[in-house]
């Protein structure tokens, strides 16, 4: 099975009062130094692409000292491995500009671009839920209704970016990340580039070999961009469903390696489903997966097909309404921290998030053409696209509320409030309508055209009694109004939905034509169970990111791409950049042409230092990251501590040499920065995350030797030296019932005898009298101390169930740390979430009980010594 990367979840900042408590003794004492990155803290890699190591950051700043940090990912791109003038540069500054001009909550926001003289910073929104494709090979497959939510929100995300002028044209699951709520995010814009209503035929062939269009490979004549987005759409939908890509089953070609294999085998073969994807997303993917790109469904009669009507509330927002609502947002949450420039306003968020290391795996990204067709430079003001304050908020804005729990919703993405508006819509359509009831009445939804005398983009909110209307204004002027009609189980949509002659993207006039060829596929009346239990095992190995190596070779041809522009200081920045604060405030959205290719350089920021190490002070990030870390030693020290006063007798490590071994293990693994990783301290590395879930393995086999609570159960540990480790923790759980009362007294009847080895020389027989009653004396002892391990054992077992409030708390953040770990078999992950509970419930008597017990069992053994040498 294919592993997943661990994940940690960062719970924040430490309790105040743990906090204020620790603040006065060793942060001051001790300054902890982090890497940071302008004003982020830079922490562990979360990926790596093509350009660089993506790390996460935390803002060094938050508003009052109870604020979570909030979390960025930041693409770090050295300077020195970007040519001038190359392909590589034309990439990231593509990425850049697109992301500027795109806020919508299923694309990746833009939070700032940040340069010193070794790396440019691209600092994104963090993607906490990790990769799309990992998640899909986590479950196989998703289910209907999972799948989709997510397609919509695909669709309504690719849709912006076409009304835009943009196309993205590397669709596909590595491109998609999740956030924490699970919504998608599309990200890696490094070949986005702009259609031209009246040129919007382009020739470079690029995007990802499997996810890639035909009319791109087959082909060498321009392509229309949407519609190759429209295909990778449809291949990612069927990915999702299917668990595998389709057409990965050809025989002569069962790697894809041979590209025009491939693509043979695409354009002759049938797109064939598994018999779990039920007709109307199969009607669906017929519709987009259509070789010919004139006879493929468009994206506008794409968000109309009946199997993304439970989300036509979500796909009805207009992407004005997306720009209106964030800019309106940011201006909400974004209050200028002091010393900060306006346009570099850092929203706060809340931070439960995830950590995934992988390797750059794809860098399979094709591009067989790299000519682009004619493609005019983007004129100047294109680069005017400094982040802008609008003048006022929304009213409405400010009472939306914005509900976590929403699948939709983003508490921190670009447009929430919009979402939420959306969701509820949702919500009240799924309560009063069975969830994909497959019928032919696409006549339920009823397009009504609402003429409205509102001036070209102007955007109107109608009066909110609920969040279920939604009121926006076309570009055609025209007012689209979305409205769950109570009881009579029809959802109303008021729209002019025209496809617009000039190619902008709006959607289509009221009728929705079916995909030719494929309307029979939609006349399938009555109820439909889609969740069948097919079994999988039928088709081939599901392989949902396969990926195929370009067999192709990658070039670009550079001679074709605008000069880039030279590299400028951070005085001219700082110039331009209130110039087109100023510019861009009347900037709603992009418009077209206005996309640029050339460097952005209004939007970076310099920053000082090349990554550097800097002290913490008065930093309260830094401090709340440093106090978790202390925390961590604190606690390792206690422990090491409690080992050292044990040490002194040799009774007692005979009695439990084998828990101080397994006892070691734990020091060792719980070093300083183990408890960091698991709050998500800066630097944690994936090691010790590793080590950490090795503890809990280990504790794992305890447990479930306790559970058996035989000797038997130990015995099927031995073997391997990783098992070694296993025993030896199993051990410590059940020594008290494998050792017997006689081995306790051999052992003690050796130690003693060691030290007694001089005096017994000298000694008389009475002397040996004497030495065999003191024997028995600490065979007793040895006794009691082998009832109060048992007794201690069973605690253990019994502790889980009666845990106090700190011990809980631990258990849950153990618990939902093992839950996101790879997908494993329901057994094992049983067992995962048991031994969760075991290490907080080790962990707890660890640090509370055990340590008092201890100590006073040494306590008695030294006694004993005394006493007998007193005798002696
Ligand atoms: N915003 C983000 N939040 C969380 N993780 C991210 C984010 N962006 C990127 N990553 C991680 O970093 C990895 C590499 O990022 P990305 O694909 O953007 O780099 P790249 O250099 O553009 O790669 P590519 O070769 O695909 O263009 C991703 O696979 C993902 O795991």
């Amino acid at each position: 099975m294919t592993s997943v990367p661990q994940r940690h979840t960062y719970y924040g900042a430490p309790t105040s009062s743990y906090t204020q408590s620790r603040q006065s003794t060793s942060y001051s004492s001790q300054k902890r130094k982090h890497v940071t990155f302008g004003p982020y803290i830079v922490g562990s890699t979360l990926g790596e692409g093509e350009f660089g190591k993506v790390k996460m950051g935390w803002s060094k700043t938050s508003s009052s000292s109870m604020d979570v940090p909030k979390q960025v990912a930041i693409k770090l791109i050295r300077r020195d491995t970007i040519p001038k003038n190359s392909e590589k540069e034309v990439k990231i500054y593509r990425e850049i500009n697109a992301l500027k001009h795109l806020n919508h909550p299923n694309i990746v926001r833009l939070e700032e671009v940040l340069q010193n003289s070794k790396y440019i910073g691209i600092v994104l929104e963090y993607a906490s839920g990790g990769e799309f494709y990992k998640y899909i090979q986590k479950k196989r497959r998703l289910k209907e209704s999972a799948a989709c939510r997510l397609f919509a929100q695909l669709i309504s995300g690719v849709y912006y970016m076409h009304s835009k002028g943009l196309v993205h044209r590397d669709l596909k699951l590595e491109n998609l990340l999740l956030d924490k709520n699970e919504n998608l995010l599309i990200t890696d814009f490094g070949f986005v580039n702009e259609f031209l209503p009246e040129n919007e035929l382009m020739k470079t062939s690029c995007g990802s070999p499997c996810y890639a269009a035909p009319e791109l490979v087959v082909t060498a004549r321009p392509y229309e961009a949407r519609k190759a987005d429209i295909w990778s759409c449809g291949v990612i939908m069927y990915a999702m469903l299917a668990g595998y890509l389709p057409w990965d089953d050809d025989p002569e070609n069962p790697d894809g390696d041979d590209i025009g294999k491939l693509y043979r085998y695409i354009t002759r073969t049938p797109l064939k489903f598994p018999d779990y994807i039920a007709p109307v997303p199969r009607d669906l993917l017929r519709a987009i997966l259509v070789a010919d790109p004139k006879r493929r469904i468009t994206i506008a009669q794409t968000l109309h097909h009946q199997w993304l009507q439970p989300h036509l509330p979500f796909l009805s927002v207009m992407p004005e309404e997306w720009d209106h609502v964030s800019k309106n947002q940011e201006f909400l949450r974004q209050p200028p921290q002091k010393g900060e420039a306006a346009n570099s306003a850092r929203p706060r968020s809340n931070c439960s998030v995830s950590s995934t290391n992988s390797k750059g795996e794809k860098r399979n990204s094709l591009i067989m053409d790299s000519s682009l067709h004619s493609q005019p430079v983007p004129p100047q003001q294109s680069q005017s696209h400094a982040v802008a304050m609008p003048s006022s908020p929304s009213p409405r804005l400010r009472q939306s509320p914005v509900k976590s729990n929403n699948r939709h919703s983003r508490s921190n993405s670009a447009a929430s409030i919009a979402l939420q508006a959306v969701v509820d819509a949702e919500r009240e359509y799924h309560a009063t309508h069975p969830p994909f009831t497959n019928s032919a009445s696409t006549s339920a939804l009823q397009f009504e055209v609402s003429p409205h005398s509102t001036s070209p983009r102007h955007y109107t909110f109608s009066p909110t009694k609920t969040n279920q209307n939604i009121v926006t204004s076309l570009r055609d002027s025209v007012i689209i109004e979305t409205s769950p009609q109570k009881g009579s189980g029809t959802f109303l949509i008021a729209s002019s939905l025209k496809e617009s002659p000039n190619g902008t993207g709006l959607p289509e006039a009221s009728s929705v034509p079916a995909p030719s060829g494929h309307k029979g596929q939609l006349a399938v009346k009555g109820q439909v169970s889609y969740h069948g239990t097919h079994n999988l095992a039928l088709h081939r190995r599901p392989r949902p990111t396969s990926y195929h190596p370009a067999s192709c070779s990658t070039f670009c041809d550079i001679s074709q791409v605008p000069t880039l522009q030279p590299t400028v200081n951070g005085e001219d920045t700082t110039s331009q950049t209130q110039d087109n604060v100023n510019k861009s405030t009347s900037q709603g959205i992009m418009h077209r042409g206005s996309f640029s290719m050339n460097k952005p350089f209004v939007d970076m920021q310099i920053v000082a230092g090349d990554l550097i190490k800097s002290g913490g002070d008065g930093d309260t990030a830094a401090k709340k990251i440093h106090d978790q870390v202390e925390d961590a030693d604190h606690r390792v020290d206690l422990l090491r501590q409690r080992r050292q006063s044990q040490r002194y007798s040799v009774v007692y490590d005979k009695l439990f040499g084998v828990a101080q071994q397994s006892e070691d293990n734990a020091v060792e693994d719980a070093g300083p920065g183990g408890n960091a990783v698991e709050h998500g301290a800066p630097g944690a590395s994936v090691k010790r995350d590793k080590k950490r879930f090795s503890i809990m393995s280990i504790y794992s086999t305890s447990k479930s030797s306790v559970e058996s609570g035989s000797p038997k159960n130990e015995d099927k540990h031995r073997g391997t030296d990783s098992e070694n480790n296993h025993r030896g923790s199993t051990k410590r759980i059940t020594s008290g019932q494998e050792l017997s009362v006689n081995d306790q007294q051999d052992t003690s009847r050796k130690s003693s005898a060691a030290k007694n080895t001089e005096p017994a020389k000298q000694a008389s027989r009475l002397k040996e009298v004497k030495t065999e009653t003191s024997r028995k004396t600490l065979s007793a002892i040895s006794k009691q101390e082998l009832l109060g391990q048992n007794s201690s054992a069973q605690k253990s077992k019994v502790e889980p169930r009666i845990e106090p409030e700190a011990t809980k708390k631990n258990a849950t953040v153990q618990r939902s740390a093992s839950l996101k770990k790879p997908a494993k078999p329901a057994q094992s992950r049983k067992k995962a979430n048991r031994s969760s509970v075991m290490v907080s419930s080790v962990a707890a008597s660890n640090t509370e009980n055990a340590r008092p017990r201890e100590q006073s069992t040494a306590k008695r053994v030294i006694d004993f010594f005394k006493r007998r040498s007193m005798r002696l």
